[in-house]
């Protein structure tokens, strides 16, 4: 029972840190030794007291904290499994409305092309559906199945 409660309160602690919103512009009020938070993919991460633990060394955390979102900088080392369950460990929220910057930017420039051209914002997806050739090749299957093998079989 007592580790059934112990893995519920931990769960609970993941959901109610995440659950408190920020502006990505609190994050940018935290960027030094001794407060020092990181915007990872929209979650926020109090990282103070990792700084002189981290293997990568305290400069790039503060840098990254600086730049507003880390996202970029944290995916493009290639961090290992155990590195993103210990950042679980300095969650303390999320922001709201989070747009990734890739993300960002892309939509920014769909946005300015649309108002040049006067295109839909979103375009067409393909226009090809595999469900009719399924059915032909399927309808084809069947009769062979049924005749030219049945007839084999006489
Ligand atoms: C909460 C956030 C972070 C955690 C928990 C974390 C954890 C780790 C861990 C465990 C390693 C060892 C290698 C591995 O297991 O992947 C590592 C390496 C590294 N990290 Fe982070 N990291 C964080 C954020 C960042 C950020 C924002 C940067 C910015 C660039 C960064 C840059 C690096 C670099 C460059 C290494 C490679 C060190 C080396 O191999 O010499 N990390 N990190």
């Amino acid at each position: 029972l007592s580790l059934f409660s112990k893995l519920r309160t931990l769960i609970c602690e993941d959901i109610m840190a995440e659950a408190k919103k920020f502006s990505a512009s609190d994050v940018l009020l935290h960027t030094t030794r001794d407060d020092c938070w990181l915007l990872i993919r929209g979650k926020v991460y109090d990282v103070t007291k990792f700084l002189d633990d981290h293997p990568g060394g305290e400069e790039v955390i503060l840098q990254a904290s600086a730049s507003g979102d880390a996202t970029d900088a944290f995916e493009t080392v290639g961090h290992s499994s155990s590195a993103e369950t210990m950042m679980e460990g300095y969650l303390i929220g999320s922001v709201d409305g989070y747009v990734a910057p890739n993300m960002a930017a892309e939509s920014a420039s769909r946005d300015s092309s649309s108002v040049k051209t006067n295109q839909p914002a979103v375009p067409p997806t393909s226009s090809f559906n595999p469900l009719p050739l399924l059915v032909i090749v399927l309808a084809v299957a069947a009769w062979y199945y049924f005749t030219v093998l049945s007839k084999n079989k006489e």
